[in-house]
């Protein structure tokens, strides 16, 4: 049984998208993988209260919906086979929205069921806005579960550190995986452990992360073709490949293994001597990995147009994420012309792609009660214009649920 944290004012909860570098697909199976968080973040405003009923006001996929706490179902370890068994709990009368958002939910579904006291109750309102492109590959999913499971649990007093803690962290991680798992089935951890602990990590199936102290600033343009795509179709598309040929697939996984292994090494060489040479090998292994997932049957022409452009300007990409579409990395060499990047982002951009010169290995998870002296709600208010003595009817929640998003982007972390 948990305790119910009483404390009701409102605070905001932060995580990051992610960059895949280095072995995406193959770390479902075991092998390495490299990431970074990205500048791009979630955030969720949380209003708790004594009540029975929570509101879940989700902008970004059009969904708002609220629950009579009562009616959703409690649930214990070993309740369920799998997370995405959830589903088969709802009762009647539970209305859960059909396209993007059932997974959202359903998610919230799992994680409220699991972490809420059995006899208690613990109303609240949450809107998460996320300047992540949803579906695009950055760890949208990723991120949304790792704000949504660091709410339940400072909430539930089952937080030491505000999340700010290592054991606050593994505990936000592993519901987060939880989350992720209502949605996709047989991820491998890699996507909400970046969210959690931001900055770079070394990730392998099993072992968990492995902070990667690189000792290189790199630039990383990442451009989302726009063309929607499902992880889970994708990842299951692979698994189908290798139960068909498992000799050929895995020996592609090996491959990709090997660049992770290499990439990391690259990435920890000292400064003095990396120099030029860090950037052909990894220009190289860059190349490289890209085609080892357009063997596997994840690539798609619009990343191929978006690693011919980068070429044109001796500049290396291949997907990350998921692939299918959504969205590619390109690395920008140290030594590359003044404005170079801008051009190559000019050229994505007449091809209907969208591209963000990306900081890669900033800060995790975050919670905050105040902005600068403020509290939270009424940081949101006057930054609506609000007086914050408005009346009620001026609910932070639906303020922040309209901001714009550089006014979002403000509630970043500085570290
Ligand atoms: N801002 C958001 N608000 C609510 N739900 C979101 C938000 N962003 C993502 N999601 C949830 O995550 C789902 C998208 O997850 P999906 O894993 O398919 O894409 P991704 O995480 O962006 O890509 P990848 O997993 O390849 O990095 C959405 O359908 C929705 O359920
Ligand atoms: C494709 C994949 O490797 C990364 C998706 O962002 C799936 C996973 O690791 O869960
Ligand atoms: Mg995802």
């Amino acid at each position: 049984m948990v305790a119910i944290h009483r404390d009701t004012r409102p605070f905001v909860v932060s995580a990051p998208g992610k960059v895949i570098m280095f072995g995406e697909h193959a770390v479902v199976y075991g092998k390495s993988a490299i990431a970074g968080s990205v500048d791009m973040r979630a955030y969720a405003l949380v209003t708790p209260s004594s009540g029975h009923s929570v509101r879940l006001v989700l902008p970004d996929i059009d969904v708002d919906v609220e629950f009579d706490v009562r009616q959703l179902p409690r649930l214990r370890p070993g309740d369920l086979a799998h997370p995405g068994d959830v589903e088969t709990l709802l009762a009647e009368g539970i209305d859960v929205p059909e396209g993007p958002g059932r997974t959202a939910v359903l998610a919230f579904v799992y994680l409220y069921g699991s972490l809420v006291a059995e006899a208690g109750a613990l109303g609240f309102t949450m809107c998460v806005r996320s300047l992540l492109p949803v579906g695009a590959g950055l760890g949208s999913s990723a991120s949304f579960n790792v704000v949504l499971s660091a709410a339940l649990l400072q909430m539930t007093g089952q937080l030491q550190g505000e999340g700010a803690t290592e054991e606050d962290r593994r505990l936000i991680n592993s519901w987060a995986f939880q989350g992720e798992q209502v949605a996709h089935g047989t991820p491998s951890g890699i996507d909400n452990s970046v969210a959690t602990y931001g900055g770079f990590l070394e990730y392998t199936k099993g072992h968990g992360p492995a902070p990667l102290h690189s000792t290189h600033a790199l630039r990383v343009i990442i451009t989302n073709t726009n063309v929607p795509r499902s992880t889970k179709a994708l990842v299951a598309g692979v698994r189908a490949l290798r139960d068909a040929h498992p000799a050929v697939v895995d020996s592609i996984l090996d491959a990709i293994h090997n660049i992770s292994v290499t990439a990391a090494t690259l990435f920890q060489a000292p400064e003095e001597a990396a120099g030029g040479e860090l950037e052909r090998q990894l220009h190289d292994v860059i190349r490289m990995n890209h085609g080892l997932l357009s063997a596997l049957g994840v690539g798609h022409p619009s990343l191929e147009r978006v690693r011919d452009i980068a070429a044109g300007h001796q500049m290396a990409s291949k997907l990350t994420g998921a692939g299918g579409g959504g969205c590619a990395l390109t690395l920008v060499p140290r030594d590359a012309p003044k404005g170079a990047a801008a051009r190559v982002a000019a050229e994505m951009a007449d091809e209907g792609f969208c591209c963000h010169q990306a900081v890669v290995g900033g800060a995790g998870v975050a919670i905050a009660y105040s902005v600068g002296a403020e509290p939270v709600d009424k940081w949101v208010r006057s930054m609506l214009g609000h007086s914050a003595e408005r009346a009620p009817d001026s609910d932070a929640i639906s303020g922040f649920a309209t901001l714009p998003e550089a006014t979002i982007a403000m509630l970043a972390p500085s570290h």
